[in-house]
């Protein structure tokens, strides 16, 4: 397991940031490599984001080293979203298969995680999500079918899309994590759009179903002042509290999303009217 640490910038730290400089801040990239699992630990509300991709062999994780706590979750709650094909997750010796689009929650005080694919041919990709936690919940296995819906936009203005929202108060209570996953129609680009802000919650999103040749253009940044990240199949993008966060694709794709801080209240958003941003 490796574990990259984000520091987190502001926005007046932005203002002068070139394009390499904003993408080491609020990208990452390289989550899902054969049979590694690979962590990114931010300062941004410590979340911590990553991928495992077992491929030809069961991977083992769990241990708190690098965080300073016996284990990854002695104080930690986690998301984990399958974006590939069938996969096992075993915590503590309790397992839980994962097909695609399924998501597990992992409670506070897990020891030990282990992640397989069914098939090297078609790896499970799990992407995490993890979030400091104030209580002990049991784990629990959230499938696509068990998840909320929430239909958004309309296909003439390019932005329809399906939100599935799987950690959430109404669908699998957690402490403060809330992740779902948000599929875009055939034909519609546009994600969160229009977009919004919370300053009670910061988010992190990672764009996946990307063919190899597309990219998703995320926007970020004060509405006053965007900035943009050319983002790809797998990546991962942070998104602090006082930033927008909206994306528009050249081809198909959706996208994960997870968030934390103050609190679970999903429609605590301000809108941001599109006439504001520059
Ligand atoms: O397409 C959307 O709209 C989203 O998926 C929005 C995210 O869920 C979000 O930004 C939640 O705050
Ligand atoms: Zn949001």
């Amino acid at each position: 397991m490796t574990m990259k640490v984000l520091y987190g910038a502001g926005p007046q730290d932005i203002k002068g940031y070139d394009t390499e400089r904003l993408r080491a801040e609020f990208l990452v990239e390289g989550m899902f490599q054969p049979d590694e699992v690979r962590l990114v630990y931010t300062h941004v509300d410590r979340l911590i984001l990553g991928g495992a991709m077992p491929s030809t062999k069961t991977l083992t994780f769990g241990g708190g080293e690098e965080i300073g706590t016996p284990f990854l979750l002695s104080a930690r709650e986690m998301g984990i979203a399958n974006l590939g094909g069938t996969g096992t997750i075993t915590v503590d010796g309790q397992s839980f298969t994962l097909e695609n689009r399924d998501v597990l929650y992992v409670g506070r005080g897990a020891q030990e995680i282990s992640a397989s694919s069914a098939s090297s041919d078609t790896p499970a990709r799990f992407y995490m999500n993890s979030v400091p936690a104030g209580a002990d919940i049991p784990h629990r296995l959230i499938t696509q079918a068990e998840s909320k819906p929430l239909d958004l936009g309309e296909a003439r203005r390019s932005n329809k899309r399906r939100l599935r929202m799987y950690i959430h108060p109404q669908v699998a209570p957690s402490c403060l994590l809330l992740m779902g996953i948000t599929d875009l129609a055939e034909g519609s680009i546009w994600n969160t759009m229009p977009p919004h802000l919370h300053e009670r919650r910061m988010e992190a999103y990672c764009y996946f179903d990307l063919s190899p040749e597309d990219r998703v253009i995320h926007l970020m940044g004060r509405p006053e002042e965007t900035r943009h990240l050319v983002v790809a199949d797998g990546d991962g993008v942070l998104s602090p509290a006082w930033s927008i966060h909206m994306g528009a694709g050249t081809g198909p794709y959706a996208f994960v999303w997870g968030m934390t801080g103050e609190n679970q209240e999903y429609n605590d958003v301000a809108p941001v009217a599109l006439s504001e941003l520059r």
